[in-house]
């Protein structure tokens, strides 16, 4: 076997222009490593289906694919529109309404029944991310009349904000609605969820036991983006598996000229943690349309690998897009030019200074030596390789955090662990059958048959010495005969 030429990972939405099983084998084939189905367009069914896709595709190409389903969350979306694009023109006059009418370029339907209380004369109504801008004139029973100051195409579906914040429910990030989603997710055997509008860390242990009462253990990503998020990072951090920074709505709900720095202090904390974050929205959004993405997305995706990221993330490139393989494809391409350069560019090895000399050295657990011992042994011995058996994924994410230029092979026998180590970068798992093929004997001859390695050449291998106890505490060095 070959490792693909780039470790970032692509995560890719799932949506009209994806979800045929030839168009998902050839999104895999240019570099898709996770299939993300946002529930809060389509249906059950269609989602099914595109679950099926996804496994037939990669069955087909035989490699592991994984599904993340990103919950609704509590925002407030237009319903449907009878016909998409609908082009909104500045000046003309609109009514929204909570009936649910099929929407035209006079009435468009809002998800929410209370909506006509959330706003009132004057108030603004920012749809599709902020790229369409309403100002209301007017409340008449629950019709509220509004001009369009800013406007645009708008798709069934789109988001709605308020100035000042509003748009989110007030009610727990976790509705029932996600509730339901989680059930679905369940029952077709997924287990990996994005938690959209988090706003505390107990909002992950709601989705986990709820889970839990069905004898299911979760994964779970927060997505961030929305000021509460922002204050209370470190406990939902510390509570999470992963993390996303979801920028569309980020950058409606928060300042947008502070997203940029916000990206990077999410990054770094979430590599102290080792848990793996996935940069999203519009970061080759050109390409929906184009096959050439612009000089600026470009060097998004790419000043994203370089904070630390471990995903970039497609939306409507990939879900709605014109040329789904191509934007693949192209943040195969840019992941690979700048991971080659990372230190010579003098983005270097993340958190490695916050252990070595900074605050981490003062609460440094046993897992985190190992890490930065693999680090040095792999620096100092050019080594290219690492090989960690674990269980939880731990160890190989531990290492992940410090975006080594060797490759993390990452031997399991959970198969929750294999799916979600998709999200970690420059790690490829590798599911293992059998207790006896966590021995690095067995590893060893499993890595010779699949040829990546030659007589001779040193690896480098973590391993748990200490029985009973959870985690890594040791490496060995060893050299391939
Ligand atoms: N399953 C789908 N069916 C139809 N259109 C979809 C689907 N998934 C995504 N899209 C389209 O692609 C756009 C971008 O996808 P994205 O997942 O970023 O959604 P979003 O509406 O911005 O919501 P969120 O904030 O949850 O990401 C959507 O707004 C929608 O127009
Ligand atoms: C991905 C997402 O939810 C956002 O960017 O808002
Ligand atoms: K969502
Ligand atoms: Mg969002």
């Amino acid at each position: 076997m070959s490792l693909p030429d780039h470790k970032t990972k692509i995560v890719c939405t799932i949506g009209p222009a994806s979800r045929s099983r030839e168009v998902l084998v050839r999104m895999i084939r240019a570099g898709m490593n996770v299939a993300r189905l946002n529930l809060s367009h389509g249906t059950f069914d269609e989602h099914r289906e595109n679950i099926r896709n996804v496994r037939a595709a990669a069955e087909d190409i035989g490699l592991p694919i994984t599904i993340l389903l990103d919950l609704p969350g509590p925002k407030i979306r237009i319903g449907d529109l009878a016909e998409e694009p609908m082009e909104l023109r500045k000046g003309e006059t609109v009514t929204l309404t909570p009936a649910p009418v099929q929407g035209d370029p006079s009435r468009i339907p809002v998800d929410f029944e209370q909506f006509p209380q959330l706003v009132s004369g004057g108030s603004t109504i920012f749809l599709s991310d902020g790229f369409l801008q309403l100002r209301v004139d007017e409340i008449a029973g629950t019709d509220v009349r509004a001009t369009v100051v800013i406007g645009g195409p708008l798709l069934s579906r789109k988001g709605m904000s308020l100035v000042g914040g509003g748009g989110i429910l007030a009610v727990s990030a976790v509705t029932d609605r996600d509730l339901e989603c989680i059930e679905f997710g369940l029952a077709e055997g997924l287990d990996t969820f994005s938690i959209s509008f988090i706003e505390r860390a107990e909002d992950i242990l709601k989705a986990r036991e709820y889970a839990a009462r069905s004898g299911k253990s979760i994964r779970v990503i927060a997505k961030i983006e929305r000021q509460e998020a922002l204050a209370n990072l470190d406990e939902i951090l510390r509570e999470s598996d992963g993390v996303m920074i979801a920028r569309g709505d980020l950058g409606v709900q928060t300042p947008i000229e502070e997203v940029p720095a916000v990206q990077k202090r999410i990054i770094q904390k979430a590599n102290i943690l080792g848990r793996p974050a996935i940069t999203a929205t519009q970061m080759l959004m050109s390409m929906t349309d184009n096959i050439r993405p612009t000089r600026a997305e470009v060097t998004d995706v790419a000043n994203a690998i370089l904070d630390g990221t471990d995903a970039v993330m497609l939306s409507e490139e990939t879900s709605i897009g014109k040329y789904p393989v191509e934007t693949v494809a192209m943040m195969a391409k840019i992941a690979r030019s700048t991971e080659e350069k990372r230190a010579s560019v003098g983005a270097g090895c993340g958190p490695l200074d916050y252990f070595r000399h900074g605050k981490g050295r003062e609460m440094i657990t046993v897992n985190d030596v190992v890490s930065l011992n693999v680090i040095e042994a792999l620096d100092a011995l050019g080594i290219r390789f690492v090989l960690t058996p674990t269980r939880s994924g731990s160890t190989p994410r531990n290492i992940s955090r410090f975006k080594p230029e060797a490759w993390i092979l990452a031997f399991t026998r959970n198969p929750s662990t294999l799916k979600f180590l998709a999200f970690s970068y420059g790690v490829c798992p590798f599911l293992i059958r059998s207790e006896k093929e966590y021995w690095h004997g067995a590893i060893l001859d499993s890595i010779r048959n699949l040829g990546l390695i030659g007589p001779g050449e040193r690896v480098v291998l973590t391993e748990g010495v200490s029985p009973g106890r959870e985690g890594t505490d040791s490496l060995i060095i060893l050299t391939v005969d």
